[in-house]
């Protein structure tokens, strides 16, 4: 569907926008289906983006959560994706946010519990946030992992699947539950928040090469949704 580019001056005029851009998608949902349902990278990048939004009004009880990745790590862990979720939307009392992981963080365990809990879902997001790593993985499509292959292929019905990055980022050394492709194209609204110049150049370099094994992030431009970059130094 095509690649639309948001400039925006700072992080804070990125998020703000990025944050009415789902407020106003929750709100379609809600009015017209009764609920809302978001997928939602984690990392550093749009956090200031769901804080602004968390704290929008909104009826909070009809909006679902799920993160669009996991680091399986027990909930209690630093290192956990889901815990720093829960604080951003701390302010919106009544939201439900999913998670991929079970308490304990088990690969194996949360990869079934991932797609149980995704089955109960609708079949589409109303929109979808992710981030870009500067070797292009977004969610936790890692180039290098052994799983990446099944893991972009659209014929995969599994809407979760395991990975293990090769290598492990020092950063994060941990296995992951992602979403999968087909599963993250399934959706209303796609935005990419990414910010510096860096990841500017990594993103132009991956839509032009159009190698998703190496760019995993240039496969998010193949769905129907067009896909909201937003972009700040
Ligand atoms: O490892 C990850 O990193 C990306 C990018 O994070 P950021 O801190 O540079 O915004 C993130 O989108 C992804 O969910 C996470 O697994």
């Amino acid at each position: 569907m095509g690649w639309i580019e948001h400039d925006h001056a700072d992080i804070e005029g990125l998020s703000r926008h990025l944050a009415q851009m789902l407020h106003a998608a929750c709100r379609a949902a809600i009015d017209t289906r009764g609920r809302a349902v978001l997928a939602l990278a984690g990392g550093r990048t749009p956090f200031p983006a769901y804080r602004a939004l968390a704290a929008m009004r909104l009826d909070w009880s009809c909006v679902v959560v799920v993160p669009s990745d996991e680091r399986c790590v027990p909930h209690d862990h630093p290192a956990s994706n889901l815990t720093e979720l829960r604080k951003a939307f701390s302010d919106a009392r009544g939201i439900t946010i999913e998670s991929l992981t079970t308490d304990d963080g088990d690969p194996a365990r949360s990869e079934a519990h991932a797609r149980s809990r995704l089955a109960t879902l609708p079949d589409t997001f109303d929109a979808i946030v992710l981030g870009m790593g500067q070797d292009a993985h977004t969610a936790s499509l890692f180039p290098g992992a052994p799983q990446l292959r099944a893991a972009l292929d659209l014929d995969n019905a599994l809407d979760a699947t395991r990975i293990d990055p090769d290598p492990l980022p020092p950063e994060a050394p941990f296995p992951r539950i992602t979403l999968t492709l087909s599963r993250l194209l399934r959706t209303r609204a796609l935005h990419l928040a990414i910010t510096g110049q860096a990841k500017r150049d990594v993103l132009q370099a991956a839509r032009a090469s159009g190698n998703i094994l190496r760019h995993p992030v240039a496969a998010i431009g193949e769905g129907e949704a067009a896909v909201h970059v937003h972009w700040s130094p």
